[in-house]
């Protein structure tokens, strides 16, 4: 399968098996099975998973190949049976293979939704969405009652990415709830298809097939309404492009792009799929990963009070007796951004990052990569590899207080967004979110764990899929900050 000059330390000890090659050493959460595989066999693994040569790389230096030195060669998406069935044939950014059709599609998700400029735009969205929700968790507290703080942080990210990309929320309708948690559900399960596919009659076995169709339905059903109400907001805008409507909204900036003919690549060819995919991607590579980012760090925060002590002392201290943290204020505070860096070392939401795909032979440390290798990062193992983090297993984020290594995609040794030209674009959106959601809920209040949910809030095990979350929701109690309302009452 691959051709090995320095094979020393390769596991080629364990004959793949027949059929799944080495699918069965994978286990329910495969970025610590093949984290534990990496420990023993070293950095680089050359595994086959069931018919698909696989690369796996679990160090700084190998990614900084894979993903700055080789980084073109890498620069492809494998074809995967779930995103083509779910996202029109993957023509969205996350899942089309490398080119030009990608290089444009890409280009219009930063320009028109991405950039810090856009995320700039949208701070209002961010400011009224977080006023919303502190209220619904003040009027938690003032009852004594609990907050699930996971499902709200999921609402939460949910509709500003909806009011940002669509225009105006729809959490408040469970057909669409539903469909959005089985559409990430879905992209995060996976397909035998992909791997033997002899054996795809397997999916379609146990269910998996006829759920796939049912969601695409769904989710294309939602976005055929979502196109039409726009169509008719710009009818009886009597189509002006100014006003501010396109301005803040993705799907008006897709339909002026498409109206006006601006694009490099023609949307008008592939009809309506470049768009409605572009308007999915939203959905598949954005909402599940911030929230589930929040998630784990006030997860950390609690597990570690002297963390959320140090925390809060300076979010308040740099606040005062403002009821909101604002984003000038949060440019100031460099313990929290330690907190958020150190949680997504640790918990990185997307473990082994987007699979990439070999777009010709290349070697990688003495050892021949075929063109069609797919390559994993495992960037979970990397972010606690004892030889680069003193401390690995601990949160501490102190690590990070002057110090320049950074999640942007020039350290190899932190990667919870990838590198190079496929790593996410969808940085400055995230960290925008992030910071203003943790400033403000570490501002407004106190967090207890009310002794009936300990045991899983403090339990840190992780969800399978694609996306790594907390298996157990984050329920607490908050108790409003004395602080700010004695400054306002007085
Ligand atoms: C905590 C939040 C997030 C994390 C951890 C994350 C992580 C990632 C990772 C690991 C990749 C693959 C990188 C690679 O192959 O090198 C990726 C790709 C991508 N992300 Fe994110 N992401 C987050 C939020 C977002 C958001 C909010 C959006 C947009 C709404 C977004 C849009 C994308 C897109 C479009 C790609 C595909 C890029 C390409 O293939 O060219 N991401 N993300």
């Amino acid at each position: 399968l691959i051709n090995r000059r320095n094979a020393t330390n390769l596991p080629w000890s364990r004959t793949p098996l027949p059929v799944i090659g080495h699918l069965h050493l994978l286990g329910s959460l495969p970025h610590r099975s093949l984290a534990s595989l990496a420990k023993k066999h070293g950095p680089l693994l050359l595994l086959r998973l069931g018919g698909v040569p696989t690369a796996v790389v679990s160090s700084a230096e190998v990614a900084e190949k894979v993903m700055k030195t080789h980084d073109l060669t890498f620069a492809s998406r494998p074809a995967l049976s779930m995103a083509d069935r779910l996202v029109y044939g993957s023509c969205d950014v996350s899942f089309h293979g490398y080119g030009e059709y990608w290089r444009q599609t890409r280009r219009i998700s930063i320009v028109h939704f991405l950039s810090a400029k856009r995320v700039q735009d949208f701070r209002q969205v961010r400011e009224e969405e977080v006023a919303l929700f502190l209220a619904e968790v003040r009027t938690a507290a003032t009852a004594f009652s609990p907050v699930n703080l996971s499902k709200r942080l999921a609402t939460l990210t949910n509709d500003i990415t909806c009011r940002v990309a669509l225009g105006r929320k729809y959490s408040g309708e469970k057909q669409f709830r539903e469909m959005l948690k089985e559409f990430t559900t879905l992209l995060g399960t996976f397909s035998m298809a992909d791997y033997v596919p002899c054996l795809g009659w397997v999916d379609e076995l146990r269910g998996l097939n006829s759920r796939v169709r049912k969601n695409f339905k769904e989710f294309d059903g939602f976005i055929e309404r979502v196109l039409q109400e726009h169509a008719k907001d710009r009818a009886t805008d009597s189509g002006s492009c100014s006003e501010v409507k396109d301005c803040l909204d993705f799907v008006d900036a897709l339909l002026s792009l498409r109206n006006r003919g601006d694009a490099v690549i023609d949307l008008t060819v592939r009809g309506w799929e470049t768009i409605k995919a572009l308007i999915m991607d939203v959905f598949a590579a954005g909402t599940d990963s911030v929230f589930t980012a929040i998630e784990w760090t006030m997860a950390e925060l609690i597990k570690n009070p002297s963390s959320m002590r140090k925390a809060q002392e300076e979010v308040r201290r740099i606040v005062g007796s403002h009821s909101t943290a604002s984003e000038e204020d949060i440019d100031k505070m460099e313990y929290l951004k330690a907190i958020i860096k150190e949680s997504l070392r640790l918990h990185p939401p997307l473990p082994l990052l987007v699979p990439r795909e070999a777009m010709r032979h290349t070697e990688l440390q003495g050892c021949v990569i075929p063109k069609g290798t797919r390559v994993f990062v495992n960037a979970w193992a990397i972010a606690r590899c004892p030889k680069d983090w003193d401390r690995a297993e601990e949160f501490w984020p102190e690590r990070f207080l002057n110090c320049s290594v950074d999640f942007k995609g020039h350290d190899f040794k932190f990667v919870p967004f990838g590198a190079g030209r496929r790593g996410c674009p969808g940085v400055s959106f995230t960290t925008a979110i992030l910071e203003y959601v943790l400033a403000n809920l570490l501002h407004s209040f106190d967090w207890e764990v009310p002794e009936e949910e300990k045991a899983g809030v403090l339990d840190m095990s992780e969800t399978d899929g694609i996306t790594a979350r907390k298996k157990y929701d984050l329920v607490l109690r908050a108790k409003p900050n004395l602080g700010i309302l004695h400054a306002q009452s007085g």
